[in-house]
């Protein structure tokens, strides 16, 4: 999509959590203009951090959709059959709805909505606040390529945009959606390890966030396998292949793993409901 249009499509958002305010971040350092973007939620709580962007906010669904051509749907799972069936009647063929919602498939978007509604579900993930995330999305039946092609302009500063068949959308939920906190939680474990050492908090929590966004920005930019990279780092006998040993020993790949399975089947479980 050419700029112009990008800063001219009016953008809706139902749900005005974290998920929603990082996608909106994400555009908005792109052409899109605060001025054609509107968000909803039931309680002023979370609107404010939108108003300063300069978006308008409501606490009108039908509002939100009534004024846009794109309207992401940024509920909580089990709030998406409800809030689909309450703006249902005021979705037409212009719009292209996106729901964020992790589980929800495609069948059920589309059940909610009037026939022949372009539906896509799009599995973010919460670095767009920074333009690092890392997005999946797949088409519903009746939308078109350039629906998808005008959804990832829309979202190409948010970061990495990738379209898959939706059975991709459950695993992509593992891998990045949750697992960001998977790194999270191996960054503060990095960090709590040189606390043990001896090392103060603030300075250990500093260093092991940028030996992680270090260790990830040389994975990408290199274009190597991450296990090159690891033997880059180690010298034989040195230090790092003693921490490696320990880290299998604890069965760190394994339980990486299994939390990518366990989150994917946590997300394929959620779509049953
Ligand atoms: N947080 C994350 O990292 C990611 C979240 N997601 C998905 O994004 C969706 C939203 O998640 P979060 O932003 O984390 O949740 P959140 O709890 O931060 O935000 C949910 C928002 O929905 C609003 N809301 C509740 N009922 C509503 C209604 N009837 N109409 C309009 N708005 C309503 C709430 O006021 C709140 O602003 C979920 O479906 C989740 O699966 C997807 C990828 C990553
Ligand atoms: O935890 C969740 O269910 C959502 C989906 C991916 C990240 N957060």
């Amino acid at each position: 999509m050419d700029p112009e249009m990008d800063s001219q499509l009016k953008i809706g958002f139902i749900g005005a959590g974290n998920m929603a305010f990082g996608i909106a971040k994400g555009i908005l350092s792109g052409n899109a203009l605060p001025a054609n973007i509107k968000v909803s939620a039931p309680s002023s709580r979370n609107l404010g951090r939108f108003q300063e962007l300069g978006v308008a906010v409501t606490h009108s669904n039908e509002e939100v959709v009534s004024g846009s051509d794109l309207v992401f749907v940024a509920v909580k799972p089990h709030l998406v059959a409800p809030v689909l069936t309450e703006i249902s009647e005021h979705v037409t063929e212009r719009h292209i709805i996106v729901s964020v919602a992790a589980g929800v498939t495609l069948a059920t978007v589309e059940e909610l909505l009037p026939e022949n509604s372009v539906a896509i579900r799009l599995m973010p993930n919460l670095p767009c606040l920074v333009q690092e995330g890392a997005l999946l999305f797949a088409r519903g039946s009746h939308a078109k390529q350039e629906d998808g092609a005008l959804l990832r302009s829309l979202l190409h500063r948010c970061g990495l945009v990738e379209e898959g068949p939706e059975a991709w959308i459950d695993i992509h939920t593992g891998l990045s959606g949750s697992g960001v906190a998977f790194v999270y939680l191996f960054a503060e474990a990095l960090a709590e390890g040189a606390v043990k050492m001896g090392m103060p908090s603030a300075l250990a929590h500093s260093i092991a966030s940028q030996t992680v966004l270090g260790a990830g920005k040389l994975l990408r930019e290199s274009g190597k396998h991450p296990a090159q990279l690891r033997s880059e780092v180690c010298t034989p006998g040195g230090t790092t292949i003693y921490g490696l040993h320990t880290l299998e020993q604890g069965g760190l790949r394994a339980a990486t793993m299994s939390a990518v399975e366990s989150a994917t089947e946590r997300a394929r479980e959620l779509g049953r409901k």
